[in-house]
């Protein structure tokens, strides 16, 4: 299923998959959650619900899957092919933040289908949309909740009061936040080095080229799932191996990265990037490239995108990228 130029495929984690919620799913979803162990904490659901009102809530929002606003999917037990429960994000594309919620049906707790899914939905997200951290939000009186969410490295951030419908009342409320360097907490390229680090990093030599087509457009990559910082821009290119020359290195990252030939002679030396990361120190050459041979086709299950200077602002490149923008900027145009 491709959405909004995203492709939103069931999503799989350990045996259980994550679909979009379809029409036909409202007798099971109805009979599961019309439970006031699972309403009571879900904000914004009535005690006992009304199917009709399920019915109205699964219409909007396929409409908003439609256009990329929302993502809801209902999550199935692969061997029984049941609903066991159901997670949802809605996409704030304004201030890139995505909003996560979730619920498992009572006969189905203790079994870490929560956080299953949360990590799962979490990770396809920051990879996949137009989002740079996402926010969670649990009842105080939700300890299983707050535990999934902690688990799934959510940082608790603030506190609020929130009306639940079930309950009536306003209830007390944790707000949670996943940034993008939370998700792969061993392969970290953290946008802050910790404080007062006193001991040198590695310096990490890494070679990119800034490929630029007849039309003036640049090609970026985007990091994929599985990668630490998934979901950030870069620019094609990586590590240089010992004995190589920083021009060897960028042909044949170029060619195992996206299948493209480029002789070195048409790399030319552009500016370079030399920033902290908390765990080494990048040094990164930035070369320009107008000539090369075959289509860049994505051979590492990356997204790729020619991108004009005007909307270089709407990609979120990695920290080291960020200075070569406005200087990119003044080439294109
Ligand atoms: N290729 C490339 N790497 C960049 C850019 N900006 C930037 O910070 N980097 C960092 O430089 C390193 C590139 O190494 P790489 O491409 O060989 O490695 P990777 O992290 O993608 O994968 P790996 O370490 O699992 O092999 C990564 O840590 C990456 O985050 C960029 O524009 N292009």
């Amino acid at each position: 299923m491709t959405i909004n130029n995203v492709s939103v495929p069931p999503l799989t984690v350990d045996h259980y998959t994550l679909r979009i919620i379809q029409a036909e799913d409202i007798h099971s979803i109805h009979s599961l959650i019309n439970d006031w162990n699972v309403v009571r904490m879900l904000s914004e659901v009535p005690f006992p619900y009304p199917k009709p009102l399920l019915e109205k809530w699964i219409d909007s929002v396929s409409n908003e899957t439609e256009t990329g606003q929302s993502y809801h999917f209902s999550i199935l037990d692969n061997t029984t092919q049941q609903i066991v429960g159901c997670i949802g994000l809605r996409v704030d594309s304004k201030d890139q933040l995505g909003k996560i919620g979730y619920w498992i049906a009572h006969k189905y707790w203790g079994q870490q289908i929560a956080s299953k899914a949360l990590q799962r939905l979490s990770t396809w997200a920051l990879a996949n949309l137009n989002i740079n951290y996402i926010h969670a939000t649990a009842a105080d009186d939700n300890l299983a909740s707050i535990a999934v969410l902690k688990k799934c490295g959510y940082q608790s951030f603030g506190q609020g009061k929130e009306k639940f419908l079930a309950r009536a009342a306003e209830q007390p409320v944790s707000y949670f936040l996943l940034q993008r360097e939370d998700i792969c907490p061993g392969k970290k390229t953290s946008l802050v080095p910790p404080p007062n680090a006193s001991t040198p990093k590695k310096i990490l030599l890494v070679v990119a080229a800034a490929l630029i087509d007849i039309d003036g457009r640049l090609l970026l990559a985007r990091r994929p799932e599985g990668k630490s910082m998934a979901g950030m821009w870069e620019f094609p290119g990586g590590k240089i191996e010992p004995g190589e020359t920083p021009e060897a290195a960028l042909a044949r990252e170029l060619k195992e990265e996206i299948n493209v030939d480029v002789s070195q002679s048409c790399l030319a030396p552009f500016t370079f990037a030399s920033h902290e990361y908390a765990d080494f120190h990048l040094l990164m050459p930035l070369y320009v490239c107008h000539k090369w041979k075959n289509l860049p086709e994505p051979k590492e299950n990356q997204q790729l995108a020619w991108v004009s200077a005007d909307e270089l602002d709407n990609y979120l490149v990695m920290e080291a990228d960020k200075p070569f923008i406005p200087l990119l900027k003044d080439l294109l145009f």
